[in-house]
């Protein structure tokens, strides 16, 4: 049996949890250990002992990308073509469950998927409806309460009445928030959960059936898994399902968003049959990031106790380099990168982490100056995108005539006469009724509720709607997109656009045709592809860019690189209040959360492993200065390399750079750090010097023309006041 001989190169606890027969196994492990892989091995012995049908195996991953890997690795180690097993995120599956019975949970048959920006405008416009200033309340707060409530399992009516005036308020948001849900047939990712559990509760055949059906359930990532994840699973493993949960309370960094790494104890409590297998020994990384790992967490206090230990080699040393300002810092993280190139390693082995997303904007910069191809995971989705949105909604618009945030977003895009005084009509009627918006819009048009020449407009609205949808019917979901693109009038508004905007507008619309072209669903049997298509997009984790195809540096936030690993890792931004960051910092359990999320960090890395940090950081507009990240501190000084700006300033770098104002730039008035003006290059920041008297030289870094190295003597640099 093909199985058999790639199990050979697992060691034996690994092993011993691929081939248990017991009905709960919990494989606890630190990262690099192998548990993702265990799990692939596991589903693959199943499949091929004859113990599972591909049909009865569920397995749970955090993401799509780590969905689609654990599909095609399980495929790779079975002999044949595997059908029928579900894989995929809580959320997906909750979504393949509600298309599978929407009959039953009451919902529309085209209902859509509200990302988390939707979600927002939605309870922007809740709050409008009913009087709720957003000055008083933050939508966004309102918003994160909803979100609270439903990964608790919690709907409004279930919320306890409180006599504070303000929980009062966000339960009334939260009541008028789902009616409009359900008015406009949409869901949002905590109610994908919510109704999957109440599809278990509220219909015990259909729970019957697929408790029958998956004999085998697999969770990655246990750790991270929160109230009504965890219940929605308990009842579909029932008395007799076998469940193998796989995770690292060490890697637990969704506290935050409602995860609960209890559970992880909870499990063999709930299960007190459990086989235990812990996994210490690590394939990942080198010997010298793995202690760096493992002093970090050691910091940590209630700890479920773990070492990883590494027969692999030493290693070089983890480069931390002193950056003068964020600018700085992205200019030596790309440097080092194209050294790595020009090594002759590949762009795909290297990733920079960072711990918020604001952080991109000055790495991305730096990369296209160099040349560097990149991808960005997270931060400004593809999907995101405004004219991408757009085509979106009509294609959402197409699937379900009730979706009012799809139609909002587009009743006036490209502009059709269609006011802001005509959409508020709508809404009010809308609200009278108790409709969706298109059903007051066919209101106001039949009843003559809008002036003429609105009332013409909304009427072409609702025609050009119909239109799209009777000639798209028997399409293919890549011509179903281009002609949207090209019916709707958005190709055409964005030529009129011109420069380099509109051309990339242009751009990303086609890349969406693409996206639809190269789009399989595993689940025709269920879902119409514009269905799957679109769900996968909400739920789509920013892992889809414009390039997808071509090799490239991946930059994304430390929260997406969970279970991922790279050759090279570049963590940027190791500083107080940024990392850790403030709103963490001052409570012991935010800053153990921030402490494993660094421990995720560094165990990425498998070759090398560079942190950075900046002396000056400009951020949201501001100028901060803080100091070196405690992470770094907490590493065993012999494992770190310390690098700093250009060597000839030695230590006066370090005292504000007064050594160099000194010695070499005594006469032009500049100095580190200062802001400089070019006459032909414009402003720019001074980033290092070199050489002295008439050979004295600087780098700049001019805010349009990238960095550039100049001779004081002849460059004509004149210090501007900062
Ligand atoms: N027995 C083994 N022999 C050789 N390589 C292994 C072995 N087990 C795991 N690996 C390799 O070690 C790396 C880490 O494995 P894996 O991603 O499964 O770890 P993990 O425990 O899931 O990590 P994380 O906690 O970060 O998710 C992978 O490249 C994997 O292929
Ligand atoms: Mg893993």
């Amino acid at each position: 049996m093909q199985i058999l001989e790639q199990l050979v190169q697992l060691n034996s606890p690994q092993q011993q949890a691929v081939k248990s027969d017991r009905q709960h196994l919990l494989v606890l492990a630190g990262a690099g250990s192998g548990k993702t892989r265990v799990l692939t091995h596991r589903i693959a012995w199943l499949v091929e002992t004859g113990l599972a049908s591909p049909n009865g195996i569920l397995a749970v991953t955090f993401t799509n990308k780590a969905a689609r890997e654990m599909r095609q690795r399980v495929e790779e180690l079975l002999p044949f073509n595997p059908r029928g097993m579900w894989i995929g995120t809580f959320h997906g599956l909750a979504h393949r469950l509600l298309k599978a019975h929407w009959k039953a949970l009451k919902l529309p048959e085209g209902f859509q998927v509200l990302d988390s920006d939707d979600q927002l405008r939605l309870v922007k416009r809740v709050m409008t409806d009913i009087g709720i200033n957003d000055e008083t309340l933050q939508p966004k707060t309102a918003q994160w309460y909803i979100n609270e409530q439903k990964d608790e399992g919690r709907r409004a009516a279930h919320v306890m009445e409180s006599s504070d005036p303000f929980d009062t308020t966000l339960r009334k948001i939260y009541l008028a928030y789902e009616q409009a849900c359900e008015r406009s047939g949409v869901v949002d990712f905590g109610e994908l959960l919510l109704r999957a559990h109440e599809l278990w509760l509220n219909h015990p055949p259909i729970l019957e059936h697929y408790q029958q059906r998956f004999r085998y359930v697999l969770v990655d990532e246990f750790q991270d898994i929160n109230t009504i994840q965890y219940a929605w699973l308990r009842v579909l493993c029932g008395q007799q399902s076998h469940l193998t949960v796989v995770g690292d309370d060490d890697q637990s960094i969704y506290g935050w968003r409602g995860a609960k790494v209890e559970n992880i104890q909870q499990f063999s409590k709930d299960y007190p049959d459990t086989e235990i297998i812990r996994l210490e020994q690590n394939y990942r990384s080198t010997a010298t990031i793995l202690k760096a790992a493992n002093a970090v967490i050691d910091n940590n206090s209630g700890r479920l106790g773990k070492e990883l230990w590494t027969t692999g080699e030493e290693g070089d040393p983890i480069d931390v380099y002193a950056a003068f300002n964020e600018i700085d810092e992205a200019r030596y993280l790309a440097e080092q990168i194209e050294q790595l190139l020009e090594q002759g390693e590949n762009a795909l082995d290297m990733a920079i982490l960072y711990r918020s997303n604001a952080q991109s904007r000055v790495l991305e910069e730096a990369l296209i100056q160099a040349r560097i191809p990149y991808r960005i995971y997270g931060g400004l989705r593809f999907y995101e995108r405004q004219e991408v949105k757009n085509v979106l909604a009509y294609m959402r618009l197409i699937a379900n005539r009730f979706d009012d945030a799809a139609m909002e977003r587009i009743i006036n895009v490209p502009t059709r006469a269609i006011g802001g005084k005509t959409v508020e009509t709508l809404r009010a009627i809308a609200r009278e009724q108790g409709c969706a918006l298109w059903q007051a819009a066919g209101l106001a048009v039949h009843n003559k509720l809008l002036p003429g020449r609105a009332s013409n407009a909304v009427q072409a609205f609702i025609e050009l709607i119909d239109e799209l949808n009777q000639e798209t019917a028997e399409m293919e979901l890549h011509e179903l997109t281009q002609h949207v693109i090209d019916a709707s009038g958005l190709k055409e508004h964005h030529q009129k656009e011109k420069g380099e905007k509109a051309r990339a507008r242009l751009e990303n619309m086609q890349e969406l045709v693409s996206a639809t072209r190269n789009f399989n669903t595993e689940q025709e049997d269920v879902v119409s592809p514009l269905d799957a298509f679109l769900a996968e997009v909400s739920l789509d984790a920013g892992e889809r860019q414009a390039d997808d195809s071509k090799d490239s540096v991946s930059l994304m936030t430390l929260h997406s690189a969970k279970g991922l690993e790279f050759p090279y890792v570049f963590i940027a931004g190791m500083e107080e209040s940024l990392f850790p960051h403030k709103m963490s910092m001052d409570e012991p359990t935010g800053l153990e959360e921030e402490r494993r999320l660094c421990y995720v960090g560094i165990t990425r890395a498998m070759r090398k492993l560079t942190l950075s940090y900046a002396e000056s950081r400009r951020m949201f507009g501001n100028e901060t200065f803080n100091r070196p990240s405690r992470f770094i501190r907490e590493i065993p000084a012999p494992l770190l390399k310390e690098i700093r700006l250009k060597s000839t300033l030695g230590s006066g770098f370090s005292s504000g750079g007064s050594g160099f104002k000194e010695e070499v730039a005594s006469g032009y008035g500049i100095q580190l750090g200062q802001r400089v003006m070019h006459p032909f290059f414009g402003e720019g920041i001074v980033l290092a010097a070199s050489g002295n008297g008439a050979n004295a030289s600087v780098t700049v870094e001019f805010e349009s023309e990238g960095t550039k190295e100049l001779m004081l003597q002849y460059a004509k640099l004149s210090a501007l006041e900062s």
